[in-house]
């Protein structure tokens, strides 16, 4: 418990064990703010212009592997809820949130720093609590008790992110031409929310509050407030995402990557933290069950004239190689042994 950065806020300088390699470190030079991820209106009370949207989320998810989502049916007031709520969460004292904290990934609700603080050779300027969300009524009282509102608040808002989140795969589905109900049941059992907080830093030069990554879930629906932090690769520079009042970010996963055959992308993205500001956000990823198998989808297997990019692996497995090769931080290109030769 002593071990999380949030309890160590009388740091005036990056401990070693925080700190990157000179090739893997953010370093001095200033990441530009990407002006042009595309923003879509989802327009949610009304799709009036269903293949209009259809095509434009496909493009960026082609393109860009993350966009930015307006009128998405998730209230302001809402959003500001969830932030406030998970920013209190973190600012409990350190006897009330620590009931949580356990070192033991496969504990289902749970604060932990970092990635996996014992393994890994270098820290993160992260806490996260990370806690499975459907079936609510399955999950809901393993949740935190303190800040009071957490579970109506938290509660409240997964339920309506996921059902977002299916909409938004129901929408790329149409637009891969996949039938009618492909994300299915197994292929969505499972959301988990993970609340991030990364604490100000005295040298954001030295250190990171992720590593570069891509999700491996099929996809992300990540809200966050006004401090900047997430940056993304493209076409080998880091560039950084302007937070956009009242819209969330969406992310492709991995495993749409591989479904979809290549056709929408998942993007690298890494998280830098903040000299004067702490920075909250709360991911809702919806994850297949374990035993599914993801592979390319039949038919955008056939479009390719009978050409699978990805091998077909259950999701357990594919989990796992992403685990070990997000602890070795090995280069994107390297990673995820499961392209094709
Ligand atoms: O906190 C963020 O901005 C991004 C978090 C993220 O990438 C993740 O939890 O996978
Ligand atoms: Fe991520």
């Amino acid at each position: 418990m002593e071990t999380l950065i949030s309890g160590r806020c009388d740091l005036h300088s990056v401990p070693d064990s925080y700190v990157l390699s000179a090739n893997t470190r953010p370093g001095k030079d200033e990441v530009p703010f990407f002006e042009s991820i595309p923003v879509i209106d989802l327009g949610i009370n009304s799709i009036h212009d269903r293949p209009g949207v259809v095509s434009q989320i496909l493009e960026a998810a082609r393109e860009f592997g993350l966009f930015q989502l307006t009128n998405h049916g998730i209230s302001a007031e809402q959003m500001e809820d969830t932030l406030r709520v998970a920013k209190e969460f973190f600012h409990l004292p350190m006897e009330e949130k620590g009931k949580y904290f356990s070192e033991d990934p496969k504990q289902s609700c749970r604060l932990y720093t970092s990635i996996e603080y014992r393994k890994e050779k270098v820290h993160f300027w992260r806490d996260a609590l990370r806690h499975p969300c459907y079936p609510l009524e399955d999950h809901w009282h393993s949740w935190p008790e303190k800040p009071d509102w957490y579970r109506e608040v938290i509660g409240r808002f997964s339920t309506e992110v996921r059902k977002l989140s299916l909409l938004l795969l129901g929408l790329i589905g149409e637009g891969l031409g996949l039938e009618h109900g492909f994300f299915n049941e197994g292929l969505t059992r499972v959301q988990l929310l993970a609340l991030n907080h990364y604490p100000p830093c005295p040298d954001p030069s030295l250190t990171l509050g992720l590593p570069p990554h891509g999700d491996v879930n099929l996809i992300t629906v990540l809200l966050q407030g006004k401090v900047p932090g997430l940056q993304f690769l493209r076409e080998g520079s880091w560039l950084a995402v302007r937070p956009c009042p009242g819209a969330l970010l969406v992310n492709i996963g991995h495993a749409l990557e591989v479904i979809s055959n290549g056709n929408v992308r998942t993007v690298e993205h890494r998280v830098v933290t903040d000299g004067q500001h702490e920075r909250t956000t709360v991911g809702s990823f919806i994850h297949p069950a374990y035993d599914s198998q993801i592979e390319p989808a039949r038919k955008l297997v056939n479009d390719r004239g009978g050409r699978p990019l990805y091998k077909s692996v259950t999701y357990k497995d594919f989990v796992s190689t992403y685990i070990v090769d997000t602890y070795e931080i090995k280069p994107f290109p390297e990673r995820y042994a499961l392209k094709r030769d």
